[in-house]
């Protein structure tokens, strides 16, 4: 799915983030949104998620450059949290397949597609563990896992590894390039490493 923004700025009281901003994000690559603290990158998560409204402009998306543009709806968003927001007494399995039941599905089809997406993260062998026996890294990948077992078109990650190492940092990369083939992913990131990773930048100061 494309997100489109266009011209937008946001408000907060006196301040303005995000004078008259544009970019237009393809589906099918890793985009990063960089740029200092706060200028306003969790900001323009925020608004592609359809949760924080412009002052003015607008953000959309569409299944492609001809398709019609509509108002990002709950369904279109995986939120990737930053750091630990695992139910910590839940095995892992569970907190991956709480998401998924949220989709009214059976309890079964839940647990087979929450045991695929931990596959994916290269978890699937820890599915019975507690969550709270696992590492900040580990738990990172149980939040991207439950946005990808959510099976929504467009993954929004706010600084996904922000406390991570250069071990677990280059794991979250790998996933996010497993995961571009079926999702528009964005991550609003300071990481060094995550940025060269990047296929695009989106600089929000030189905007
Ligand atoms: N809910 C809010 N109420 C008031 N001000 C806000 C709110 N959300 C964001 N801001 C302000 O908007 C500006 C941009 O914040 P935002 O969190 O988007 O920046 P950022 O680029 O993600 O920063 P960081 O890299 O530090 O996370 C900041 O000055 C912030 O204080």
């Amino acid at each position: 799915m494309e997100i489109h923004v266009e011209n937008v700025s946001y408000r907060f009281g006196e301040r303005e983030v995000l004078t008259d901003f544009s970019a237009d994000i393809e589906a099918g690559r890793v985009t990063a949104l960089v740029g200092p603290s706060g200028s306003g990158k969790s900001t323009l998560l925020g608004g592609i998620a359809g949760y924080v409204k412009s002052a003015s402009g607008r953000v959309t998306v569409s299944s492609g450059p001809r398709s019609p543009r509509e108002a990002p709806r709950p369904e279109h968003i995986g939120w990737v949290p930053q750091g630990a927001n695992a139910l910590s007494g839940r095995t892992v399995l569970d907190n991956v397949a709480i998401g998924v039941l949220s989709r009214g599905i059976t309890l079964r089809e839940a647990t087979e597609i929450a045991r695929a997406a931990l596959d994916k993260v290269s978890l699937g062998d820890r599915a019975a563990s507690l969550a709270r026996e696992l590492s900040g890294g580990e738990l990172q990948r149980i939040a991207f896992a439950r946005a990808l077992a959510s099976g929504r078109p467009i993954i929004l990650a706010d600084e996904p590894t922000s406390s991570l190492d250069a071990a677990n940092t280059e794991n979250i990369v790998e996933l996010l390039y497993a995961l571009r083939s079926t999702a528009t992913v964005v991550v609003a990131t300071h990481d060094p490493a995550l940025i060269a990773a990047a296929e695009r930048c989106i600089n929000l100061r030189e905007a």
